[in-house]
Formats: C-alpha cells, sequence, structure tokens
C-alpha cells in the first residue's frame, strides 16, 4: 500500500501554532516546571520516542538555562506506528537509568487519549519512582481522554484533529516541521 504524501496532507492543512507561539509555549512549562524542584535535585528525564524529541530537547534547555540538571534517559513506546488512529501500545525501549526512590519528569508531544502517558507513568511509578511529573506540548480537547491521567504541564490545546509537525507524524513523516498542523478533510 503507498504512503500518503505530506505534500498533499500540508496542501489542505491549517497551521494552529507556528514556532514561536511554541517556543514561548515552552519557556513558560519550563518556567513552572523549575519551580517544582528544590535546589539540587536532579529529575529523571525521560523522552517519550520519537515524537518527543523536539519538544523535550528544547525543554531541557529551557531548564538549564534556569539552573534545573537533567539526568537523561528514553523509553519509546507506541500505539500509532505511523498510522492517524491508536490501538495497542507497544513498547518498544525502556529505560536503563534505575528509577527507585527518583523523581521523573516525562516528556512527550501530545496528550490524545491518554492510553500513554498513563501506561508509562504506572510503569515508572512500579518501577520506585517517587514523583512522576508529566509534561506535554499538546493536549487534544476532547471527551476520549482515559480516566485517571491529566498533564501537569500542556505547552498548548489542539482541537480533535490529527495533528503533525513539531514531532508528530503524518504517516512517519514531517516530524522536523517547525509548526503544529491540523490536518485537512
Ligand atoms: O494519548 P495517546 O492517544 O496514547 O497518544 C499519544 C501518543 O501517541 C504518539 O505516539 P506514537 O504511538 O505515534 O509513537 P511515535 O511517538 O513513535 O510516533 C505520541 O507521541 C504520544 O506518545
Ligand atoms: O493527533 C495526533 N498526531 C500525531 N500523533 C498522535 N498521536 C496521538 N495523536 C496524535
Amino acid at each position: 500500500m503507498s504512503v500518503p504524501k505530506l505534500v498533499d496532507a500540508l496542501a489542505s492543512a491549517q497551521v494552529l501554532f507556528d514556532r514561536a507561539t511554541l517556543e514561548a509555549a515552552i519557556e513558560r512549562i519550563a518556567e513552572d516546571i523549575a519551580q517544582a524542584y528544590v535546589e539540587g535535585e536532579v529529575p529523571v528525564f525521560l523522552t517519550v520516542m520519537n515524537g518527543g524529541l523536539p519538544f523535550a530537547a528544547q525543554l531541557a534547555f529551557a531548564l538549564g538555562e534556569r539552573g534545573l540538571d537533567l539526568e537523561f534517559d528514553y523509553l519509546h513506546a507506541t500505539r500509532y506506528r505511523g498510522q492517524t488512529s491508536g490501538s495497542g501500545l507497544a513498547w518498544l525501549h525502556r529505560p536503563a537509568t534505575p528509577l527507585h526512590g527518583r523523581k521523573v519528569l516525562l516528556a512527550d508531544d501530545i496528550l490524545d487519549e491518554g492510553h500513554t502517558l498513563l501506561a508509562v507513568k504506572h510503569w515508572c511509578e512500579d518501577q520506585g519512582a517517587t514523583e512522576v511529573r508529566t509534561a506535554v506540548l499538546a493536549e487534544k480537547l476532547h471527551d476520549r481522554c482515559v480516566e485517571g491521567i491529566v498533564a501537569d504541564h500542556v505547552g498548548v490545546q489542539v482541537p480533535d484533529a490529527y495533528v503533525f509537525g513539531y514531532g508528530m507524524d503524518y504517516h512517519e513523516q514531517g516530524r522536523n516541521l517547525p509548526a503544529i498542523y491540523a490536518l485537512g478533510d
């Protein structure tokens, strides 16, 4: 089966948030997060790959600028696998850093139905993390979110449409677009 083309999606897509707006949102999140830790604390900073990568990188710099050191690790859990609707969550990589007794800061691109963040948060707690703080660049507005998960820090709210760019893929394309787009009809 042929892969839908990014160029065709872009032709009918709508820009929801441009780069400057997203960068400002990340600075705002960083300000709040930096205040949530006491001096000298070093949380384990877990990037949820792949989509969380651009957001996590920018957030990490913004936190470094504010004097918060981070211990980096990452995980890869996926339930969309390049498609525009989700199914069962598959773990492709788990963090190697022991989480027992540690504070964890999770960074992901989007909280949509919430299954991914909820499962990852529970897993960190099962590993013995003393606190799991969650930060997402975007939160999708609808009433299909699984119970028990609310992101602690949210950059922007997006409408109930498939969105891509700034880490999020359109059939594994467009992750490095420096804006968030909503897919058109
Ligand atoms: O709130 P949910 O409905 O669970 O969806 C959110 C998750 O879906 C996307 O990951 P995806 O499965 O597409 O993996 P990817 O980051 O590798 O693209 C996104 O990066 C989040 O991790
Ligand atoms: O709207 C979305 N776009 C990209 N990836 C996603 N993962 C969950 N929802 C989305």
